[in-house]
């Protein structure tokens, strides 16, 4: 057989099937989902409330275990609770960066904790770092959550995923809690990243427009499963195979590229 030149996914995805509940009450939530994610992409999940996205993120990271299928990154199978190499090259950033940082702990605790649980030697340097790569800098460093606007917030948690050199990051609806023009501001961020870590996104969105900014391909996800995958040009014109992914299309309409652009 010849050796084929295509590199492995960095994540792939095989027949994915996720359920909730019990044996009496036993709900489907994602229902064979196959996908691969090269390293350097941004994959996005766009689809409406309840289709599955956010499951799928959980079973990547064993939040939900009731599943069947395989999970791979890089080449090895997920089984079992994630270990400490797994978050080294994984992270997950949520909704509501609120909800996501601890009220009590400063943002320098914060970024420390993790490189500590890892042994790393120049903490210190690293989050002065990370601070300024995600532009917000040394002045808030000792600051609480609760003196942290939404998008301030949203930075820590960014930087919080990266100080420990995540080159995965799973986005869940990163955004969506946030003003419009700050919204704007953390895409803008989270595409310089990618660029200057050479990072690779899982983006899940229920906005297409948000999406369409951030994901050189996505897929379309209905009541658990995969119905399309959309390509870049096809974004950009506004054309969808099915009913259901134009009507995203069209809901996403009146937040373009153009206005993020613009931030
Ligand atoms: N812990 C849970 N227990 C039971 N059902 C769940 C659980 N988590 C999610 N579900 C159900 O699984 C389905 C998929 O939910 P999921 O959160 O993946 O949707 P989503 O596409 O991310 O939508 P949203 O953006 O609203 O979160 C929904 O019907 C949801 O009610």
């Amino acid at each position: 057989m010849p050796l084929s030149d295509t590199p492995a996914p960095m994540l792939s995805v095989q027949d994915l099937s996720v359920w909730f509940g019990d044996t009496h009450n036993r709900f489907q939530a994602v229902d064979t989902v196959s996908f691969t994610l090269a390293a350097g992409e941004s994959l996005g999940l766009v689809g409406e409330s309840g289709s599955g996205k956010s499951t799928i993120l959980k079973a990547i990271t064993h939040l939900a275990t009731d599943i069947s299928g395989h999970i791979h990154l890089d080449g090895t199978p997920l089984t079992g609770p994630r270990d400490k190499s797994f978050y080294s090259t994984v992270q997950m950033v949520f909704q509501d960066p609120y909800a996501s940082l601890h009220p009590r702990h400063t943002v320098d605790r914060c970024l420390s904790e993790p490189l500590r649980l890892q042994g790393a030697t120049d903490i210190d340097n690293r989050v002065r770092q990370v601070l300024e790569e995600v532009g917000l800098g040394a002045k808030f460093r000792f600051r609480y959550p609760h003196q942290l606007s939404g998008g301030q917030r949203q930075r820590v948690a960014i930087a919080r995923a990266l100080v420990q050199n995540a080159r995965l990051l799973l986005l869940d609806e990163p955004t969506s809690a946030l003003d419009v023009s700050v919204q704007a501001e953390i895409l803008n961020l989270l595409s310089d990243l990618r660029k200057d870590r050479g990072l690779t996104f899982l983006f899940v969105s229920h906005d297409l427009a948000v999406i369409s900014h951030m994901c050189d391909r996505i897929l379309v996800m209905h009541q658990g499963k995969i119905t399309e995958v959309l390509q870049d040009k096809q974004l950009q014109s506004g054309t969808a195979e099915t009913p259901y992914t134009q009507g995203l299309i069209e809901a996403s309409r009146g937040f373009t590229r153009k206005e993020m652009a613009g931030a």
